[in-house]
């Protein structure tokens, strides 16, 4: 017999779907590590199971060696569910964008060295905007590359919390925006499925390295 819905301290959800998401926040974890944009550690991923559910990796867990142990399962207001282990330290910057964008399925937080950089000669107050580039098609709903992404790099912080608000504030603003830089620190991006989620981490690296490539040609 299939498991049915999965019932721990008065939380329902399906481990089915929770399965489902384990695997492919697993395998995302081996692509991004492999491609250097999460390394030591660092990134955090998340899928939604429900409505109210999201499956997410645990703290300090090796990206590019998950396995099912590693994902557990939190509430949008980040609160674990099935397990004893401490989700994410980002957890709440996954949660505010469920909450915010009921049709999110999946987020990515990664590390890599060009979002690294590039967040730094960012001024501060003020956001990288993204014109020109056909590959800006790549965006879920973007066009032409006739259009311009604002991609808002907010300041980095140990105040999780406090980032989460900010974040969740200016995409209630810009809700067409497909992700963010937090200075010194990686990238955050979003998407319907897993798959749109990872085509959009792949897309800001190669528009992140034609901003650095520009800059350094063009002082
Ligand atoms: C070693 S990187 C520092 C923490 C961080 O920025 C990160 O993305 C990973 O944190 P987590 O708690 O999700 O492992
Ligand atoms: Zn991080």
């Amino acid at each position: 017999m299939l498991p049915g819905p999965f019932l721990l301290e008065n939380t329902v959800f399906d481990v089915i779907r929770y399965a489902v998401a384990a695997d492919s926040i697993i395998e995302a974890g081996r692509f991004l590590y492999q491609r250097g944009w999460s390394p030591a550690t660092s990134s955090n991923y998340s899928e939604r199971i429900d409505d109210q559910h999201i499956a997410i990796t645990v703290s300090g867990r090796h990206k590019g060696q998950l396995s099912a142990g590693d994902i557990m399962v939190v509430d949008l207001d980040g609160g674990a569910v099935q397990s004893n282990s401490r989700s994410s330290a980002e957890t709440r910057l996954h949660t505010v964008l469920y909450q915010l964008f009921p049709e999110v399925g999946a987020v990515l937080h990664t590390h890599s060295v060009k979002a690294t950089v590039l967040s730094r000669l960012i001024a501060p107050g003020h956001s990288l905007e993204l014109e020109g580039y056909e590959l800006q098609k790549a965006f879920a709903g973007v066009e032409t590359h006739e259009s311009v992404l604002t991609v808002p790099v907010f300041a980095n912080t140990q105040d999780i919390d406090a980032l989460a608000e900010e974040t969740k504030s200016w995409f209630r603003e810009h809700p067409g925006q497909p992700g963010y830089l937090i200075r010194g620190h990686g990238l955050y991006t979003w998407g319907k499925t897993m798959e749109d989620c990872l085509r959009h981490v792949e897309a800001f690296e190669f528009l992140f390295d034609c901003e650095l490539e520009t800059m350094r040609v063009r002082p």
